[in-house]
């Protein structure tokens, strides 16, 4: 292995929210529960759980309060992290009301979708967030931000990297434990990816930022590579590619957890992760949703066990 290459990544799973949040079918709760024990099976520590947000938005995510509640009872999630997306204070309520320990609270670089996505503009969301944080450092919650659109927006095109970095410098004042980069729509190309990090470096110190990126376009896997060649090593992704937010036109899956720890453990990288009980984790959760993977390491690696 060269000797730049970390020894080990981190990933975060976030099937169990962006995965299901743009699903047509809504995945029974029971089912939620089952896949989320699954994944942590599998090695999954940190996992997002759900979001609270508003039903007539989501409504995939409209048990938050009542699937947290079943997660808390599981003895096998209990070392698990699980992480919920809250927007604002309302959500916030429903967070503590369901006992969250763990929040991520959630913007971007372009105005338009916000709008479309949260109903706010950048500023507006950055004070629904100082209130948000104030009450989430008062109850000991550890909190995550995502900053979507970083790589471009599908109603605005190019987003600004000095608005990045003012909206990346905000979060980092209110006290979130790392911020996790957007590429919302999957546009993103290497080079572009290797800019916005050296852009980044100045100001941050690289192990704040989580890299997120969507399949869209099948460029996932090489902007991971460049992210890790950059010095990245937490990465987010979802079970079986599936994800893509309602509010971004054209947004398609997650990168695959499958295609990230096939990636890393290839290249020597430690994941944690059993690739064949992801692979079993997976199979139920597009069982539940009748649909398959658009993940070729899970597709190969399937293939071949038969
Ligand atoms: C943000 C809001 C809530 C603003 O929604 P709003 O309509 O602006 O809210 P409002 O403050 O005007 O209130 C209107 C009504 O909504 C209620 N309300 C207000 N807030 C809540 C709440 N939290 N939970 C439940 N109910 C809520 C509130 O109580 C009120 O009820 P009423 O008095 O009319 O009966 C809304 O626009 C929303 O839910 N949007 C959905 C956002 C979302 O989940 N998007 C997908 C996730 S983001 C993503 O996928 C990107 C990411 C993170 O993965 C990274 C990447 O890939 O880039």
């Amino acid at each position: 292995m060269l000797s730049h290459m970390p020894k080990k990544v981190r990933i975060v799973e976030v099937g169990p929210r962006d995965g299901l949040q743009n699903e047509k079918t809504i995945v029974s709760l029971e089912d939620k529960v089952t896949f989320i024990r699954m994944l942590a099976d599998a090695g999954l520590s940190e996992i997002e759980a759900t979001s609270f947000v508003r039903a007539e938005k989501i409504p995939q995510m409209s048990d938050g309060v009542e699937l947290y509640g079943a997660l808390v009872k599981e003895a096998s999630l209990k070392k698990a992290k699980l992480i919920s997306l809250v927007p604002n204070d309302k959500g916030l309520d429903n967070a503590l009301r369901a006992g969250v320990k763990e929040i991520a609270v959630f913007t971007a670089t372009s105005n338009t979708f916000n709008q479309k996505n949260i109903n706010a503009t950048i500023d507006e969301s950055l004070k629904r967030i100082d209130a948000v944080m104030a009450r989430a450092n008062k109850e000991g919650l550890k909190t995550r931000g995502y900053i979507s659109t970083v790589f471009g927006c599908p109603y605005e095109g190019k987003t600004s990297l000095v608005e990045l970095k003012r909206v990346a410098n905000h979060l980092e004042s209110l006290g979130v434990h790392e911020i996790s980069l957007g590429d919302t729509i999957g546009v993103a190309n290497p080079l572009q990816v290797k800019e916005t990090i050296e852009f980044l470096k100045s100001d941050f110190s690289l192990d704040f930022f989580a890299m997120h990126f969507h399949d869209t376009r099948g460029m996932a896997v090489a902007n991971i590579l460049a992210s890790l060649e950059m010095g990245m090593t937490s990465f987010d992704s979802s079970a079986g590619g599936l994800g893509g937010c309602p509010y971004a036109k054209g947004a398609s899956g997650n990168v695959a957890t499958e295609d990230l720890v096939y990636l890393f453990s290839s290249m020597g990288i430690e994941t944690g992760v059993n690739m064949e009980k992801l692979a079993q984790a997976s199979s139920f959760i597009l069982s539940k949703l009748s649909k398959g993977s658009s993940s070729k390491s899970l597709t190969a690696f399937l293939a071949n066990k038969a």
